[in-house]
């Protein structure tokens, strides 16, 4: 089963939210507190999403803040020199500051990541900046949960969310939690359920889907009966290595299985896994193929260093799909 675009589009994807920094530690195995050096590169999960996608071949384009310093402009830089249009990158005036990611990789079961969010300017987006002619440009706006933590940018989300609509341009939500970012849970799943009630497609863990939902271990068919009551024509929810599901509206269940990889640290594996999953859904891939893409780039960003720069090439993830070394033995894809 495909799903459709309007093909008239210029951009493929356009994303609102972070442009970040992440600062991996170099030294594996061991605690932050004894890392002593870290690698930098572009991070935030919609611009770590669309430099993925980018780099496969989309067009892609970024809507969000960024500080008037050195990683600002290392930021611009980067997404520039992947391909990705910066004309909707507003640099902040007010003195904010680019939020900074710390990872650390214990091992590759212990990964954690610690944010720096102070202030950032990704947050400081008004809805003012965000424009109708740019945003009824693409086929695709991609909103990351995260941007809706706070105002102004939670605004300015919402306003690029009802654009898209009055546009036909489909409204991806990746709920991409942060809890650092959030005051409150009932806030969260407040924006959470207001979004995802009106995107066209939700992107997210188990994990998230229960904080959107305010609910413990919540499950997959209370999850789909609920939202395709509303907006929602395809939700996809991740299992980690346990894979992913892939419901329509339309009644069909796809489940896609994890590619078995020497991990070497386990984020960057969502935003990997969404780059592929639509670069697929737009090249006209039925959806069971879309859950392989996104399967197999994450399999490989978990085997690499970083989120962005790691993010593979078509090449590589048809590579892997052909090898087909899933990590269960069940089939690699079970139609339910
Ligand atoms: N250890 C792993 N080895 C190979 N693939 C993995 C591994 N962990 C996750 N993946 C792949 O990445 C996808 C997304 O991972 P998941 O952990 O669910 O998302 P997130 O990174 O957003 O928390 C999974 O559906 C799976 O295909
Ligand atoms: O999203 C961030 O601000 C941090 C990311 O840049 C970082 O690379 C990361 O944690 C990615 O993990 P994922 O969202 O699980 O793919």
């Amino acid at each position: 089963m495909k799903y459709e675009f309007n093909t008239e589009k210029e951009f493929d994807i356009i994303a609102i939210g972070r442009a970040c920094i992440d600062l991996n530690a170099k030294e594996y195995n061991r605690p932050m507190e004894e890392t002593m050096t870290f690698t930098k590169y572009v991070g935030g999960s919609p611009a770590n999403i669309v430099i993925g996608s980018s780099k496969l071949g989309l067009k892609t384009g970024f809507i969000g803040k960024i500080s008037d310093d050195q990683h600002g402009r290392f930021i611009e830089q980067y997404m520039k020199s992947v391909g990705i249009d910066t004309s909707n990158l507003v640099v902040d005036k007010d003195g904010h500051k680019t939020g900074l990611t710390f990872t650390e990789i214990k091992s590759p079961e212990e990964c954690s990541i610690l944010m720096y969010r102070e202030e950032v300017a990704d947050l400081y987006l008004a809805s003012s900046e965000v424009h109708e002619d740019y945003i009824k440009k693409s086929k695709i706006l991609l909103v990351s949960g995260t941007a809706l933590s706070k105002s102004p940018s939670r605004e300015a989300v919402l306003k690029a969310v009802n654009l898209a609509k009055k546009n036909e341009v489909k409204v991806i939500f990746e709920l991409d939690y942060r809890p650092y970012s959030w005051d409150s849970s009932d806030e969260t799943a407040v924006y959470y359920s207001l979004v995802a009630q009106q995107a066209d497609v939700v992107i997210g863990t188990r994990d998230e889907f229960d904080v959107m939902e305010n609910i413990e271990e919540g499950n997959n068919e209370m999850t789909i009966s609920h939202l395709f009551d509303y907006s929602p024509e395809l939700i996809v929810i991740k299992h980690g290595v346990d894979g992913s599901y892939a419901y329509m509206k339309s009644g069909e269940t796809y489940k896609g299985q994890a590619y078995r990889t020497k991990v070497l640290k386990t984020f960057g594996a969502g935003d990997s896994y969404a780059s592929a999953f639509l670069y697929a859904l737009i090249r006209g891939k039925d959806v069971e193929t879309a859950l392989k893409y996104g399967s197999a780039s994450a399999s490989i960003v978990v085997s690499k260093h970083s989120s962005s720069e790691a993010m593979p090439t078509i090449e590589e993830i048809e590579q892997l799909i052909a090898k087909n070394e899933t990590i269960s033995s069940s089939p690699e894809v079970n139609r339910l």
